[in-house]
């Protein structure tokens, strides 16, 4: 690339495809594509549990996806058992993921009914109202750990899903044993993000977010149905319908948060001596950790 050109475009056969910046072309340096063996992305994709579950994952499967996730917010339940049990019959010879679940006996319900991944977490989201509404739910980093081990024993994998806020959030559950960390709300505050680019009173940029099980969501996920079967679902909404995400100035960019949290976590794994992830596995250390001690770390922007 010529030294005094930010970004060229790239085309192909007339066509617009991409972009190449000096920075892009530096993480080209570092990161791999998550390919698969025909050389597509990686993509995994969601049922839920209602509805005909075994035709929606079969066309996803036709459709080329990579890992087929059974979804709903209590998956620990006959519902979901069912769902599950109906899409590993279809044999449709790609992982399946499923939950979510904040303990070992739902991981071991989960793999039974066909699982090999387990997502884990029950309210740990930013757009999550689930623990203030009804008390149910477990803190994120227990529930990895506990749910890690049980899935370790049966050979399945554990997938943390929600509550990543900082670099050291993804860190922490791959220490307690996930092999894979899910993050929504934060992404959802970057230029990549689905929806407009909007600015604040202050001229703050941010995107609008908002849960999947908020008032929100349910309107548009079941608008169809008549309004009364819409107020009744309206009524167990558990999500904010609402949310300003702002974008960092500094890393507006989602591959910027990835920069980011590559670096914290590649440091994380110096720290604890690990080369891989299953030696961070093995070699981190749990602990406790105070209120006064988590403020202790946090980083002082000005003077005190
Ligand atoms: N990780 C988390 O803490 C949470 C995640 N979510 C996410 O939001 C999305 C929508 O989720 P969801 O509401 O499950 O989707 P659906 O509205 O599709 O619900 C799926 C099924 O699960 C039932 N269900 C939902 N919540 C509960 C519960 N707490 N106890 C018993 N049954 C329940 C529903 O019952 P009915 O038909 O009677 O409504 C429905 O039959 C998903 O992507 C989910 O992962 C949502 C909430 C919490
Ligand atoms: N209780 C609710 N949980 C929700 C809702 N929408 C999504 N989610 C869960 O949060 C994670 C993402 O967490 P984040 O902290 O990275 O934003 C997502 O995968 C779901 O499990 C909701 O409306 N209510």
């Amino acid at each position: 690339m010529d030294a005094d050109v930010d970004v060229a475009l790239v085309r192909h056969h007339g066509r617009l495809v991409g972009s190449v910046t000096r920075r892009s072309a530096l993480r080209s340096t570092i990161y791999a594509p998550a390919l698969d063996a025909s050389g597509r992305l990686r993509v995994a994709a969601a049922v839920g549990i209602n509805g005909d579950v075994a035709a929606k994952a079969r066309a996803l499967a036709d459709a080329g996806v990579d890992v087929l996730v059974v979804d709903t917010a209590h998956g620990h339940q006959e519902g979901m058992l069912a769902a599950l049990r109906t899409v590993a019959g279809l044999g449709l010879g790609i992982p399946i993921a499923a939950g979510n679940v904040v303990t070992s006996d739902g991981v071991r319900d989960l793999v039974e009914a066909g699982a090999s991944i387990i997502k884990v977490g029950v309210g740990p989201g930013a757009m999550c109202t689930t623990r203030m509404m009804t008390a149910v739910g477990r803190p994120q980093f227990s529930a990895v750990l506990e749910t890690a081990e049980a899935a370790r024993e049966l050979g399945a994998h554990v997938w943390a899903d929600g509550g990543v806020r900082y670099p050291r959030d993804v860190a922490l559950a791959l220490a307690a044993g996930a092999s894979a960390v899910m993050i929504g709300s934060w992404f959802a505050g970057t230029i990549e993000a689905p929806g407009m680019l909007q600015t604040d009173a202050a001229g703050r940029l941010f995107k609008e977010s908002w849960g999947m099980a908020s008032t929100k969501a349910v309107q548009e996920r079941f608008g169809r149905l008549d309004p009364y079967e819409l107020a009744r679902k309206e009524l167990f909404a558990e999500g904010i319908s609402s949310s300003k995400i702002y974008l960092d100035p500094n890393r507006p960019s989602v591959e910027d948060l990835l920069d980011m949290i590559t670096s914290g976590v590649r440091s994380s794994f110096t720290y604890a001596g690990a080369a891989s992830l299953a030696e961070f596995h093995e070699r981190a250390v749990v602990g406790f950790q105070s209120a006064a001690g988590y403020e202790e770390g946090k980083a002082l922007p000005v003077s005190w």
